[in-house]
């Protein structure tokens, strides 16, 4: 049974025979003297993707067979320009029409005043459509080994000869394997099955293990979330190709940012922290279980009192070395001070707990540089009563991409939890709960309150309150929340996809 695959590439032959007809009608096309000599290959799209941190080639899709139809874009320059100008390394233009609603004046359209190579992504199957990318001013072509297959060698060599990058996509071990023999420089691995449509990150990660030393890897498909963008990194990819998610986001710009590291991003929901770390051990443990915050507190009354900057700075260290956040909860300092110890301790967020600070949080607002999360503890009584409001100016100054509003009791780090059924958040602004959650009850409070995201101290520790973690229940706590039930009704932690934020 043939798949949509060779469907797709018994039509690319027709209109290939169409190209080459109308081609043999103009002997004076520029594509004929491309076809018949070579060039020296300047490597754009290579060294861009080789540049250090992680690269995004952002692409012009409006549709494609497994997600029909993405964006109208009617203005593909101007949709370039925005990738351009958000932090793009390159950009990706389809120019299949029929699937995918790309055409090559799409391309010639981008060419005018994008400066950032581009590749052309079609289902080349023929050398014409490789020159007619060259005259179209693109910096490589998309050369897929499962339509290729043994001719993918021919292919690349080619490529090499006509003086344009090749990017060689696999999906499994046995067409990887043929990419490198064939000398492929930059291998992409899809993460979609092309037959079934099936997408799995964990198709990427399996694969980064057998890609070479000195191969550009980009790891393409199934990127929604900055977080995979991030997944990809780890595994060892040098590249992402986002195409749906970013023409659906509404400020590509943000999303390029934060996939490359450069601006925070907000976990998916539920948010896991674990608060009141003091070893950098411990602290390595909780990220390599799953939290994706860890909080050091700086309340000198508390059991989880870190002690010191020095300390602090261990934990927060162990802790990004396992792709968590440390923040610092702090009760009563001044800004200075806070500055100060958020620099040292390179801490990525303030958890602003006690009058004092919640009082200075203007500014310490307007001088914690910009990728520091801003967390404003609102309190809350027993009965469930928010007794400390969101203050207006500052819900006004707060970023729905970066940080959030906690709730907790009044009697923070005691292991109390409040009325979560009479209690009312304000649902406009990503929130944690936290106050007396534990392994036992957490599923039940993420059901009945649907936060953005779960804090917990006491609920993990040896014995409530007395200031040691233990690992079990950090791990039972983590896969709790994991495992519970997600309810139709639950607040949305705000993704990249309205404004950076949906
Ligand atoms: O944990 C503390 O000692 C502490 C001290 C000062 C401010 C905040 C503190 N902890 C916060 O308490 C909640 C969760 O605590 P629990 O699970 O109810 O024990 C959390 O927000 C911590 O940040």
């Amino acid at each position: 049974m043939s798949t949509i695959l060779d469907k797709i590439c018994e039509r690319k032959r027709v209109e290939v025979a169409d190209l080459k007809r109308r081609l043999s009608q103009d002997p004076s096309h520029p594509i004929h003297a491309i076809l018949s000599s070579t060039r020296p290959n300047p490597r754009r799209f290579e060294a861009a993707l080789r540049a250090p941190g992680l690269s995004v080639i952002s692409e012009v899709k409006r549709k494609s067979p497994s997600a029909g139809s993405i964006g109208a874009i009617p203005d593909p320059l101007a949709l370039g320009k925005t990738y351009q100008d958000g932090g793009a390394s390159c950009i990706s233009c389809l120019t299949d029409y029929e699937a995918f609603g790309g055409t090559l004046d799409d391309l010639l359209a981008l060419r005018e005043e994008v400066t950032i190579p581009i590749l052309r992504k079609d289902f080349t199957v023929d050398l014409v459509q490789i020159a007619e990318a060259i005259w179209a001013g693109s910096s490589a072509v998309l050369l897929i080994v499962a339509v290729l297959k043994d001719e993918t060698a021919w292919f690349i060599q080619k490529c090499e000869e006509l003086g344009i990058d090749a990017l060689v996509e696999v999906h499994d071990e046995a067409e990887l394997r043929i990419a490198v023999e064939g000398k492929a420089r930059i291998i992409g691995v899809n993460s979609r099955n092309l037959k079934t449509f099936h997408t799995d990150l964990a198709v990427a990660e399996r694969l980064a293990k057998h890609l070479p030393d000195g191969i550009v890897k980009v790891a393409e498909s199934g990127i929604h979330h900055p977080e995979d963008a991030r997944r990809m990194y780890r595994a060892g990819y040098d590249a992402v190709l986002v195409g749906e998610s970013l023409v659906k986001a509404a400020d590509p710009g943000v999303f390029i940012q934060q996939m490359r590291g450069m601006l925070p991003f907000q976990p998916r929901p539920p948010a896991i922290k674990i608060c009141g770390l003091t070893d950098p051990h411990t602290a390595a443990h909780a990220a390599k279980a799953g939290a994706h915050f860890v909080g050091i507190v700086f309340a000198k009354g508390s059991k989880r009192f870190v002690g010191s900057v020095d300390r602090a700075s261990e934990v927060s260290k162990a802790a990004a070395a396992e792709g968590a956040e440390a923040w610092g909860v702090f009760t009563e300092q001044s800004a200075d001070e806070i500055i100060d110890i958020v620099n040292t301790a390179q801490l990525k967020g303030v958890q602003l707990h006690g009058d004092g600070c919640r009082a200075a949080f203007a500014e310490i607002d307007a001088r914690l540089p910009p990728t520091v999360r801003r967390v404003y503890v609102c309190s809350v009584s027993e009965d469930g009563h928010v007794s400390h409001e969101l203050p207006p100016a500052v819900k006004a100054s707060l970023q729905k991409h970066r940080d959030y509003v906690l709730y907790d009791g009044v009697r923070p780090g005691a292991g109390t939890p409040f009325e979560w059924e009479l209690f009312h958040p304000d649902r406009e602004l990503p929130f944690f709960l936290a106050g007396g959650l534990a392994p036992e009850n957490v599923a039940e409070a993420l059901a009945q309150v649907h936060p953005t995201g779960v804090d917990v101290s006491s609920g993990v520790e040896e014995t409530p309150g007395c200031g040691r973690k233990d690992p079990a229940r950090m791990v039972s706590f983590i896969e709790a929340v994991r495992t519970a039930k997600a309810s139709p009704t639950a607040v949305q932690a705000p993704t990249v996809c309205a404004n950076g934020l949906t």
